[in-house]
């Protein structure tokens, strides 16, 4: 998953007289599922356009699999790429119609529209639905069309605007995690826009922050939310530490998540064997000085070094290396007594209650 699929150049995008995207540089890699975040009117679905040859920027290059994608062969790169948007605009036929529809425009052979139409109804859920009318559909059955229609083109690169904003929480926890499994079994290059910092940890191997018009920040999400690179990101992501792990265990109501060679404590419900991302608030986190004693409602206390202390309002943001990034806030009299500074070695503590468990 280290070769660029899908990259763009100096690209810029003049919408209603305003600059809605200078993107000096971006590269997909193959195999990836990139998260694009930003605050309303940040450039997200431009970028996504951009990148899906829907709309030609002022200047710059979209370059796929090496080569650039002009006007002139434009057409066959959408041909290799699937679209879902927020809407799932389907049209007025049966689900199974909509789902080969893509197909039938591409001239796919009848036999191989059958069996992908029917492997992508059962994949996601909708076999039974097959002979409806879509406009008859509910908002999280019409969004499993739409992607069973993107899917069934078996596209080299995914693109999603916002494909679960407009359903309701339930349904649309459903949908994600049954996407989340599709995602992990195809392996297949997926770029969505968000709202959602959930969705994004949950599905984005990497996650892009637009501010601005501007790619500000681009990385793995436990990087991104953990150590955002200047404060008006740290501000949008709402600086979180967030660690992977998985379940081995469950102890008195409370799971116990390994993760790189720790046993950690959060309340939720899972299963054992369950991959999870451990999220936690910076104000949730206690730091010692390593020789203290934690305290004894914490059952989660790990050793690290300090990486990093920055002014915070009238509180120190410290970041701690355990081996991952955890960011904690703590008052500046607590700074200035600990003596904190970048290498000082010191003990970060959270209750398990503090935990928000995400099952992957
Ligand atoms: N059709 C349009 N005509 C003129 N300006 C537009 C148009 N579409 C978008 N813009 C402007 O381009 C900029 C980027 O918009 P874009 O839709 O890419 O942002 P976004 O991050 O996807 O926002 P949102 O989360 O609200 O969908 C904004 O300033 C927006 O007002």
């Amino acid at each position: 998953m280290t070769d660029s699929i899908l990259r763009v150049e100096e690209i810029i995008v003049r919408r209603g007289g305003q600059i809605a995207l200078d993107a000096p540089a971006l590269d997909v890699l193959d195999g990836e599922t990139l998260a694009l975040i930003g605050p309303n009117g940040a450039g997200k679905s431009t970028l996504l356009m951009v990148l899906a040859k829907l709309i030609e920027p002022d200047k710059g290059k979209l370059i796929f699999r090496g080569e650039t994608v002009t006007r002139e062969n434009a057409l066959a790169y959408r041909r290799r790429i699937g679209i879902v948007m927020q809407d799932a605009l389907l049209l007025d036929t049966s689900v199974e119609e909509n789902v080969a529809s893509g197909l039938r425009f591409r001239g796919t052979p009848q036999q191989v529209i059958h069996q992908r139409v029917e492997h992508w109804l059962e994949r996601l859920g909708i076999i039974g639905l097959r002979k409806r009318r879509a406009r008859g559909l509910s908002g999280g059955e019409a969004q499993r069309a739409s992607l069973a229609r993107a899917l069934a083109l078996e596209p080299d690169v995914l693109f999603l605007d916002e494909p679960f904003s407009a359903l309701d929480a339930p349904t649309r926890e459903r949908l994600l995690a049954d996407f989340y499994g599709l995602l992990k079994e195809t392996s297949m290059t997926t770029i969505f826009v968000t709202h959602d910092r959930d969705e994004a940890l949950l599905l984005g191997d990497r996650v892009a922050v637009l501010l601005d018009a501007h790619i500000r920040q681009i990385g793995k999400p436990n990087q991104v939310f953990a150590v955002p690179t200047d404060p008006q990101i740290a501000r949008f992501v709402g600086v979180e530490t967030v660690i992977e792990g998985e379940v081995v265990g469950e102890k008195e109501g409370l799971a116990q998540v390994k993760t790189n060679g720790f046993v950690l404590e959060a309340v939720g419900e899972v299963r054992v064997g369950q991959a999870v991302l451990l999220c936690l608030r910076p104000e949730d986190v206690t730091l010692w000085h390593e020789s203290h004693a934690s305290p004894s409602s914490a059952r989660n206390t790990l050793p690290g070094r300090v990486l990093q202390a920055t002014p915070q309002g009238p509180l120190e943001r410290v970041v701690v290396d355990c081996g991952f990034p955890v960011v904690a806030l703590i008052t500046r009299a607590s700074a200035r007594e600990m003596q904190i500074e970048k290498g000082l070695p010191v003990s970060i503590s959270f209750k398990a209650s503090a935990v928000h468990l995400i099952a992957r």
